[in-house]
């Protein structure tokens, strides 16, 4: 579905990403991982052509990406950033038809309004349908924006959902039901790419796991061959204890804390 060949980005003369590659297959869910700045959400937005490479190139269903015009992009590939500013007080419902504003003309039909609500279903927002976007919690507010991105992309055969850090902000419970939902897209056929910082949500959603550190690619595979002790203790720079996920029968990091006592030099005698 989408296919980065030897993608770099550079900015001010400072290398962001350099010489990526990896495919995002329909109907997979692949996570990008890897330590604060390694380069997660610049690529993502490479990938949603927010950004273009400055080498390497970067397909979506055999044709390039910067081949594409803006209104057919907006067709099929829905994006959910890190931070979503709204300047206007826009009510839950609204928000998320708007979500579909690339697939109808002066007004929505029918179709939109229950897609709208099926995709706040999914999140289970759809009581807050009346509701100012801003009233509502951080966490709230962040699912109200995946079911906008859900809708724009809800009908198409082979969509592409973007997510950066989707899980931000999300208690226990719809940190892992978001994560449900994105893998049930894979599943529908869509190619999902989510940045993840919890190593043990990737190993248990993604179907593939693409770690980066200082702009490189430092593995990508599935989460077994990814997930490895000694490579996640050199990447992140702490020790971790590999073990068996039963429940999921996936990798399960136990990180081992290395820290001193923070606070040791304010002794009482002091
Ligand atoms: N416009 C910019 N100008 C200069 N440096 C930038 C710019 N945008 C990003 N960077 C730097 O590029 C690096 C990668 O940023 P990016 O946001 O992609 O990292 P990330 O892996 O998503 O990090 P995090 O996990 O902290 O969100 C960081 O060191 C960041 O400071």
């Amino acid at each position: 579905m989408l296919q980065a060949s030897h993608v770099s980005y550079t900015i001010a003369s400072r290398t962001l990403l350099n010489d990526v590659s990896f495919h995002a297959r329909a109907g997979e869910l692949l996570a990008i991982v890897g330590p604060n700045g390694a380069g997660k959400s610049t690529l993502l937005k490479l990938c949603a052509r927010e950004m273009a490479p400055a080498s390497g190139s970067i397909d979506v269903l055999g044709k390039p990406l910067r081949g594409y015009a803006g209104e057919q992009l907006a067709l099929f590939r829905g994006m959910l950033h890190q931070q979503n500013t709204l300047t206007f007080p826009f009510r839950v419902g609204e928000l998320v038809l708007m979500g579909r504003y690339p697939h109808y003309g002066a007004y929505p039909a029918a179709a939109d309004y229950a897609i709208a609500e099926a995709a706040l279903d999914t999140v289970g927002m759809r009581p807050f349908s009346n509701r100012i976007v801003s009233t509502l919690s951080g966490g709230e507010q962040q699912r109200v924006q995946l079911a906008r991105v859900l809708a724009q992309i809800w009908d198409v055969p082979d969509g592409l959902l973007l997510l950066d850090e989707p899980t931000t902000g999300l208690d226990l419970l719809h940190q892992h039901q978001l994560l449900d939902v994105a893998r049930q897209m894979a599943r529908r056929g869509y190619a999902v790419v989510a940045v993840l910082h919890d190593l043990n949500m990737a190993a248990q959603y993604a179907d593939q796991i693409l770690m980066l550190r200082n702009g490189r690619r430092e593995a990508y595979g599935t989460p077994r061959t990814v997930l490895t002790a000694p490579l996640v203790e050199r990447v992140f720079g702490l020790p971790v204890q590999l073990l068996d996920n039963p429940c999921h029968h996936c990798p399960l990091i136990v990180p081992i804390p290395i820290f001193q006592p923070a606070f040791s030099h304010y002794s009482s005698n002091t």
